[in-house]
C-alpha cells in the first residue's frame, strides 16, 4: 500500500558513501509499504530536469544496515510500486586487477554470486519464474553510463565481473586471489546479489555503476572500511554529475528494441 500518490520513472539506489542527492529538486521523502515490510529508508521523490527520480539509500542514511541485513525485496518493491523504470545503482567496490584504479569508475556486464544466506526472489510459489541472467546488467543503462562518463572525461570501464560475496567482512587474501585469479573477476562488493536479479524479476532496466575505493586484499595494505568511506567521498561529485547526466537523457520508458529488460518474464513463467 502507497501513502501517497507519488510516482518517478528513475530511481538511484545510493551505496556505501552516497546518502544523498544534491542534484534533485522539489524533494519529497515518502514511506512505502511493502508485503516484504521496510525499505532501507524513505524515498526521497523530486526531479532532474524533467525527470520524475527516486533516491534510496541501500545501507539507509545513517549506513546502519549492513549489506547481509538490506531488504533487497521491499527496496525493489517499493521503487517499483513508485512507477520506476530504470534503476542506476552507485556502487563502492574493491578492484581486482591493478589497471581499475581507486577513483575510476566501472559498469559491470556479468556477477558472481557467492552470497550465502538472502532473498534472492519474488517467486516463491505457488507463481514459480526461472528469469535469464545471461546479460543480467541492462545493456541500455550500461552504454548510456559509459557513453557519458567518456564525453565528461571521467574514467568508465565498460566492462567487468563483479563478484558479490555474503560480508560483512572483507575476503581473506587466500579467497581473494581465487577470485581474482581462478573466477577471473574484475571488482568485488557484497550487495549487487540479490538487487539487480531481483529488478530483473521486476522487469525494470538496472545497471551497476561501481566506484573503484582500493585493491582489496591482494594489495600490501589490505582494504579497511575507511579507506573504502574515504575514497568514496572523496569521487562521490564525479558519481552523483555522471548519473545526473545519464538521467536527463532518458526517455520515460526503455525502448524494447534496445533491451528486453521489460519483457524478463516473458518466458520464464511455469
Ligand atoms: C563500506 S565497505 C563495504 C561495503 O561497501 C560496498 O557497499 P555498496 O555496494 O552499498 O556501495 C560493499 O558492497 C559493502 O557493502
Ligand atoms: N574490497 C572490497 N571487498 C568487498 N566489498 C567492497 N566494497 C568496497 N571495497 C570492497
Amino acid at each position: 500500500m502507497l501513502e501517497q500518490k507519488e510516482r518517478a520513472s528513475v530511481a538511484i539506489i545510493g551505496g556505501s558513501g552516497i546518502y544523498d542527492l544534491s542534484y534533485i529538486s522539489d524533494v519529497k521523502e515518502i514511506k512505502v509499504y511493502t508485503p516484504y515490510g521496510s525499505p532501507s529508508d524513505l524515498i526521497s521523490v523530486g526531479r532532474m530536469g524533467n525527470v520524475k527520480v527516486a533516491f534510496l539509500p541501500r545501507h539507509g542514511k545513517n549506513h546502519r544496515i549492513p549489506p547481509h541485513m538490506i531488504n533487497y525485496r521491499a527496496n525493489i518493491w517499493a521503487l517499483k510500486e513508485l512507477g520506476v523504470k530504470w534503476v542506476i545503482s552507485v556502487s563502492a567496490v574493491g578492484s581486482l586487477r591493478m589497471d581499475y584504479k581507486p577513483g575510476d569508475f566501472v559498469v559491470p556486464d556479468q556477477f558472481i554470486d557467492m552470497t550465502k544466506k538472502r532473498e534472492y526472489t519474488f517467486f516463491d510459489g505457488p507463481v514459480v519464474a526461472h528469469v535469464s541472467m545471461a546479460d543480467p546488467f541492462c545493456n541500455s543503462l550500461r552504454k548510456r553510463l559509459i557513453e557519458k562518463g567518456n564525453s565528461l572525461g571521467i574514467v568508465v570501464h565498460g566492462q567487468g565481473t563483479y563478484i558479490c560475496i555474503e560480508g560483512p567482512r572483507f575476503s581473506t587474501r587466500a579467497e581473494s586471489r581465487v577470485w581474482k585469479d581462478s573466477f577471473k573477476a574484475d571488482i568485488i562488493g557484497m550487495t549487487a546479489v540479490p538487487e539487480v536479479n531481483l529488478a530483473c524479476e521486476a522487469q525494470m532496466c538496472y545497471a551497476t555503476l561501481a566506484m573503484v575505493t582500493d585493491y582489496d586484499v591482494f594489495a600490501d595494505i589490505p582494504v579497511t572500511a575507511e579507506e573504502v568511506t574515504q575514497v568514496m567521498k572523496r569521487n562521490t561529485e564525479n558519481a552523483k554529475k555522471l548519473v545526473m547526466e545519464v538521467i536527463k537523457d532518458l526517455p520515460e520508458s526503455p525502448n524494447r528494441e534496445d533491451c528486453s529488460c521489460c519483457s524478463s518474464l516473458e518466458n520464464a513463467l511455469l
